[in-house]
């Protein structure tokens, strides 16, 4: 494998340090967020990530991963796989605290990461795989439908719930959730802010495996990735693409309409000040615990 970028072993103690021998790190010596490491054997990246305590996406997340996509593709991974460092949480989706109160440059930069973050994604030439080990609310469930196969741990919960903090999700986190589930069923949970059980999202769809451990989540994306083994990766990205370009240009030439009806409905006062409740309650059952 063409390693282009500096290696360095990323240390962070909530990861313990398997398959040392084969894997190799390739975050960049700013990574701060995320751990990028890429098995030597099977040639599988799997990306990391690690903000405590709940992995909300800010904007140095959303570029690291970023980063890391790239990387994955152009040192012609085999496939990538998304998991978290956390035992309860894959992601809380986007960070709050970025759309509460924000200042306005940083969350036009925000924002513009998110896009790119998610183009990147969605549009990944190789397959791609979320080991969901913890909840993945709203912007955690944008990340695993922008994946082309999904695993998740018993008990937890996955869905989009923008609608209970008093935001729409944007077209775009529907028309991923939309390739997952059908219609009907994203249209209730979407308007309802419906988080599904594990259970749930498995019977509709929204995940396609239910193991018990994380190690397990590995192995079960690791085979969807190794499913492809026979296939060309020319004709696979081709193909993927079929299916994905759509979205992905749609969002490329409304990229900057999105951002600004992003910036009208989160400056609304009404929006901040229920963004603000929904903030304060989850401090408040924190400090409970
Ligand atoms: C036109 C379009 C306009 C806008 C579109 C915007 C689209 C938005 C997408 C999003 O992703 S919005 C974020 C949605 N996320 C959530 O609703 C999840 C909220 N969090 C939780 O439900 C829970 O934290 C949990 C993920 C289930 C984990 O529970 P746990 O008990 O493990 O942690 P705890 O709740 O105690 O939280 C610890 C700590 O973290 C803070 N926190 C949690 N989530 C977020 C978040 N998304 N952003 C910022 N901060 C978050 C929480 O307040 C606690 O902080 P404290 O320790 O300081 O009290």
């Amino acid at each position: 494998m063409n390693i282009i970028r500096t290696v360095r072993s990323v240390a962070f103690s909530s990861i313990p340090n398997r398959t040392l021998s084969t894997t190799r790190s390739l975050s960049t010596p700013s990574a701060q967020y995320t751990a990028f490491e890429v098995n030597d054997k099977t040639g599988i990246a799997t990306l990391t990530l690690n903000r405590p305590p709940v992995n909300s996406l800010n904007l140095e997340l959303l570029t690291e991963m970023r980063n890391c996509l790239k990387d994955a593709e152009t040192n012609k991974c085999k496939g990538l796989i998304i998991t978290s460092s956390s035992n309860s949480v894959f992601t809380a989706g986007l960070d709050l605290l970025e759309m509460y109160q924000p200042q306005d440059e940083r969350v036009k930069s925000f924002w513009t990461a998110l896009q790119s973050m998610w183009m990147e994604l969605y549009g990944s030439k190789i397959p791609t795989a979320a080991a969901i080990n913890g909840h993945a609310p709203a912007g955690g469930c944008l990340i695993a439908t922008a994946c082309e196969y999904r695993v998740m741990l018993p008990n937890f919960t996955i869905g989009l719930n923008e609608t209970l903090i008093g935001i729409v999700a944007p077209k775009w986190f529907v028309s991923a959730f939309l390739n997952v589930v059908p219609r009907r069923v994203a249209e209730q949970a979407i308007t309802q802010g419906k988080l599904f059980t594990t259970a749930e999202a498995h019977h509709v769809g929204l995940v396609d495996d239910v193991v018990n451990t994380k190690e397990e989540a590995i192995a079960k994306c690791e085979q969807f990735i190794a499913s492809f083994k026979n296939v060309n990766p020319y004709a696979r990205a081709l193909t993927k693409q079929q299916f994905r370009i759509k979205e992905l240009q749609e969002l490329e030439q409304q990229r900057e309409k999105d951002l600004q009806i992003f910036l009208g409905l989160i400056m609304q006062p009404s929006v901040q000040k229920a963004m603000g409740i929904y903030l304060e309650g989850l401090k408040k059952k924190s400090k409970k615990q």
